[in-house]
C-alpha cells in the first residue's frame, strides 16, 4: 500500500499538488486520470521516489521513499517517464538490458537468467524484432514498447507508467493494458499507470485515483467510474457511458464512455 500524508508541491508560488491523506493499493492496476495540468506526473513522480514533496510523506509497504537508496528503489519500483530520455547509440538489446542493473553487485557477471528475462521481455512487448537496432531510430510507439520492455526486465514488485499508451496505435496499446493486467493478475505486481483514455481505464482498471485542479477528486474502486455525472464533471465535458455491444461475457466494465 501507498500511503501519502500531507503532501505538497509548490511550484511558482503555488501549490500544483496539495493531497492531506491518499492510500494507493500496490497490488491492484491503478489508472490516474485528470484534466491537463491536474497534477498526475507530479503525483506519480511523488509515486516513484523521482521527486520528494515540499513537505508531507510518501510511504510504501510502511517505509518512507525518501529513506531508500536509489538501487534499492528500483529494485521495489520500475517507472517509466511520459518524456522518454535519449539513449545515443544504445541498441534495442541494450537498453533493455539496464533493466537488470538493480539487481547485479558492482562486478556482477551478465547471466544466463538476465539474457532469459531479457528476451521474454523483448517477446511480451513485440520488439524483439528490433533488438539490434538503435533505439533511438526506432518509431514513438516502438520506442515507448521498447522502454517497456527495459521496465519489465526490472522486474520489481510495483510498476509506474506515465502516459505509456500515449504513442501506440490502437492494437498496441489495448495490448500493452492487456499485458500490464496480466502482470497484475497472474505475478501479483502492482501497477500504477496514467491514461486519458477513459476506455482503456474501464476495460483494465481495479483502481483509480481521479486528480482535479491538483487534488484529489476521488479514488477508490474502478466501479466509480461508472457515474456520468461524476466523469462529466472530472473532465468537464459531457460524457455518456453505453452498453459495450459484445462484451456481455466479460469480467470487465461492459460500459463504454462516449462524448456527446
Ligand atoms: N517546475 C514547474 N514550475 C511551474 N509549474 C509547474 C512545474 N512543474 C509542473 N508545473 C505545473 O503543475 C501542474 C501539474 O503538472 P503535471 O505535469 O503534474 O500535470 P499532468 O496532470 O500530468 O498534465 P498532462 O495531462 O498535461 O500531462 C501544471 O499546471 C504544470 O504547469
Amino acid at each position: 500500500m501507498f500511503k501519502l500524508t500531507n503532501i505538497r508541491v509548490n511550484r511558482g508560488g503555488r501549490d500544483i499538488l496539495s493531497i492531506d491523506d491518499l492510500s494507493i493499493t500496490s497490488n491492484g492496476l491503478t489508472v490516474v486520470l485528470g484534466h491537463n495540468g491536474s497534477g498526475k506526473s507530479t503525483l506519480v513522480n511523488l509515486l516513484s521516489g523521482q521527486q520528494s514533496p515540499d513537505s508531507g510523506t510518501v510511504m510504501l509497504e510502511n517505509q518512507a521513499l525518501s529513506s531508500l537508496s536509489p538501487k534499492k528503489l528500483a529494485q521495489q519500483i520500475a517507472y517509466l517517464p511520459q518524456k522518454l530520455p535519449d539513449v545515443a547509440g544504445f541498441s534495442v538489446f541494450e537498453l533493455i538490458k539496464l533493466g537488470r542493473f538493480p539487481w547485479r553487485g558492482t562486478f556482477g557477471r551478465w547471466q544466463a537468467q538476465d539474457q532469459a528475462i531479457v528476451e521474454q521481455c523483448m517477446a511480451q512487448t513485440n520488439v524483439s524484432q528490433f533488438a539490434d537496432d538503435i533505439a533511438d531510430t526506432l518509431s514513438g510507439g516502438e520506442r515507448q514498447r521498447a522502454w517497456v520492455a527495459m521496465l519489465l526486465a526490472q522486474q520489481s514488485p510495483v510498476l509506474i507508467l506515465d502516459e505509456p499508451t500515449s504513442a501506440l496505435d490502437i492494437g498496441h496499446q489495448y495490448q500493452l493494458m492487456a499485458l500490464l493486467s496480466e502482470l497484475n493478475q497472474q505475478s501479483g505486481r502492482g501497477i500504477i499507470v496514467i491514461l486519458h483514455d477513459l476506455n482503456l481505464a474501464l476495460r483494465y482498471a481495479t483502481d483509480v485515483v481521479a486528480l482535479s485542479a491538483g487534488k484529489v477528486a476521488f479514488s477508490g474502486n474502478v466501479n466509480l467510474l461508472n457515474d456520468e455525472q461524476r466523469i462529466s464533471e472530472l473532465f468537464k465535458t459531457e460524457i455518456a457511458l453505453v452498453d459495450h455491444p459484445r462484451r456481455e461475457h466479460s469480467q470487465s466494465s461492459k460500459k463504454i464512455a462516449v462524448v456527446c
